[in-house]
């Protein structure tokens, strides 16, 4: 069983001012986007960039679709992880609430990809934010927005880490 009072109590450290340009701690070890120690997780190391935060990310062959392909889901799934960092410098744990991705080219597997995030707008509990993964030759493979909804530490307490549980 894990020792979620610990657990969230590193995740509220990580709710501070980072330098810009340092790199940003994962959300915790078994995160499908972040995680180092899940064997399924993309591993997505971000960095804070002025205001926003930008990461660079290659795709492997577990995360494949159609053949060479990315699957949508792996970019929907790295891209709300992005913003999952994005909280850190805003400073209040939030959830996704909608995500919307336009998928406009392949993304390929082992290629290197460019991907940034920032807040759009902030309105009550809702941040609107929005993010892109450009390929290495520039052209524009993704672009998102997503609205979070901002919850208290104990949204994430109450039903623990179902990967640490066991
Ligand atoms: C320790 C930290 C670690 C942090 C670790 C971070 C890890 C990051 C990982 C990536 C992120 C994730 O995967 S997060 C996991 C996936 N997401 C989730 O599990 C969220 C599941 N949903 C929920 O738990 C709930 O729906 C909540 C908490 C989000 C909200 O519930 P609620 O309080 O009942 O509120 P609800 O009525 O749903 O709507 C909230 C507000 O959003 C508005 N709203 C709803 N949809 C939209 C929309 N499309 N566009 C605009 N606004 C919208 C509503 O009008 C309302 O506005 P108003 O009336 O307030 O004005």
């Amino acid at each position: 069983m894990a020792d979620m009072p610990a657990l969230l109590a590193t995740w509220e450290q990580k709710f501070r001012p980072h330098p810009d340009g340092a790199e940003l701690p994962a959300h915790h070890d078994h995160c499908l986007g972040c995680g180092p120690d899940n064997p399924h997780g993309h591993r997505l190391q971000a960095r804070r960039q002025g205001d926003g935060v930008a990461a660079s990310h290659a795709f492997d062959e577990r995360h494949v679709g159609a053949p060479g392909i990315v699957h949508g889901g792996a970019v929907a799934t790295v891209i709300d992880d992005l913003y999952g960092f994005l909280l850190y410098l805003v400073g209040t744990p939030a959830v996704t609430r909608q995500l919307t991705v336009d998928y406009l080219a392949p993304a390929l597997i082992g290629a290197t990809y460019h991907l940034e995030a920032s807040v759009t707008g902030r309105e009550g509990r809702k941040l609107f934010v929005a993010a892109t993964l450009t390929a290495p030759d520039g052209r524009s493979v993704a672009t998102s927005t997503a609205v979070f909804v901002t919850v208290g530490v104990d949204h994430f307490g109450r039903r623990g880490v179902p990967s640490l549980d066991a």
